[in-house]
């Protein structure tokens, strides 16, 4: 059992950092949870639909943090078009993010139907630009669809040629089924995986609103296959937090008519809450892959030499703190109050 393990520059593929007060207090708890690089999304409200928008966004979180890499996201809209695609890619933007609408926060504005988006689809592929898919739909009784993930995904999974080389990650997995249609597809498709889903299943967010999140934790067998592919070291499936601060009251306030806000808050102890987690299932020599190297190879992102920026961790209780608040704004981080394993030394 290793006391102290160093990961080279850890890479969080999927968070959320929000905008004005509250990305005040949760831009700087990227660092602190061990990360250098953050995939930033564009839920935000209006969603970011533009270049000029993200990166706009973009210049705020450099403003509170510059030290971190930001790699941004468009909100797939029917604003989006193949032009805005190519002033995009030349802006450095990363990839456009999916959303069915009505699946979760800020997405109102999310798609419908995939097809009137096969010219943007197109432009991506021919400029190399990755699409993000929130791999969830609203449950319908009529197609007794429900959490299937892999129903949207496979709609322009790889195996329907309109767009082969597109490169797409299915985002969040928390089921057994889209583990397995993510690993039968070939090397343009990847797949993030949470810390807390790692965690949870069931029966600790039904009636947790903390543990709440989209998608929901699913079944024991669900998070075993998590954990299994990660055991594996499959290098197509990396950590994205997808780390997603909401206030205290509207995590605990529902009403009849609106549940609580979905989304569960890991950015301030994310490197540890990672170890801890592998290590209680036996995968604490892939945290290395997992955090960094398999997120930043499909990205390419890879370091270059001299840029290692080590974070190096060291076996050592200490209990994750029972909120975060600055003016303004408050958050209850995930694991709150209980013992990590693991703490960041440098
Ligand atoms: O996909 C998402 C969005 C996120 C948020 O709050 O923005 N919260 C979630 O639980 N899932």
């Amino acid at each position: 059992m290793p006391d102290a393990i160093t990961i080279p520059a850890p890479a969080d593929f999927h968070v959320h950092l929000r905008h004005l007060k509250m990305a005040h207090l949760v831009v700087p708890h990227v660092r602190k949870g061990g990360f250098s690089l953050a995939y930033v999304m564009p839920n935000l409200n209006p969603p970011i639909t533009t270049t000029a928008m993200a990166l706009d966004y973009k210049a705020q979180l450099q403003a509170i943090d510059p030290s971190v890499d930001y790699l941004m996201t468009l909100y797939l809209s029917p604003d989006l078009t193949p032009d805005e695609i190519v002033k995009a890619k030349q802006a450095g933007i990363a990839g456009v993010k999916s959303y069915p609408r009505g699946v979760t926060t800020n997405s109102d504005g999310g798609i419908e139907s995939y097809e009137m988006y096969f010219p943007v689809f197109e432009a991506m592929q021919r400029v190399d630009m990755v699409l993000n898919l929130h791999g969830e739909i609203p449950s319908d009784p009529a197609t007794a669809s429900n959490f299937l993930h892999f129903v949207v995904f496979s709609d322009i999974g790889t195996e329907h040629l309109p767009f082969p080389r597109l490169r797409i990650v299915l985002e969040h997995a928390t089921t057994r089924a889209a583990v397995e249609a993510v690993k039968a597809c070939g090397p343009t498709v990847a797949c993030t995986i949470t810390a807390h889903h790692l965690a949870l299943t069931v029966d600790d967010w039904a009636g947790q609103s903390f543990h709440f999140c989209k998608p929901v934790a699913k079944y024991p067998d669900d998070r075993e296959a998590l954990r299994q592919v990660i055991r594996e070291g499959h290098p197509r499936f990396f950590l994205g937090s997808d780390s997603a601060p909401h206030p205290i009251e509207a995590k605990s306030t529902s009403t009849p008519t609106h549940g609580c806000a979905a989304g569960v808050y890991t950015s301030p102890v994310l490197l540890p809450l990672t170890a801890h987690l592998l290590e209680s299932f036996g995968a604490l020599d892939k945290l290395e892959g997992f955090a960094s190297t398999f997120g930043r190879r499909f990205y390419q992102r890879e370091l270059q030499a001299g840029q290692s920026q080590p974070v190096v961790l060291q076996r050592t209780k200490e209990l994750v703190a029972e909120k975060y608040e600055a003016e303004g704004a408050d958050v209850v981080p995930f694991w709150a109050g209980k013992p990590l394993d693991w703490q960041i030394v440098s």
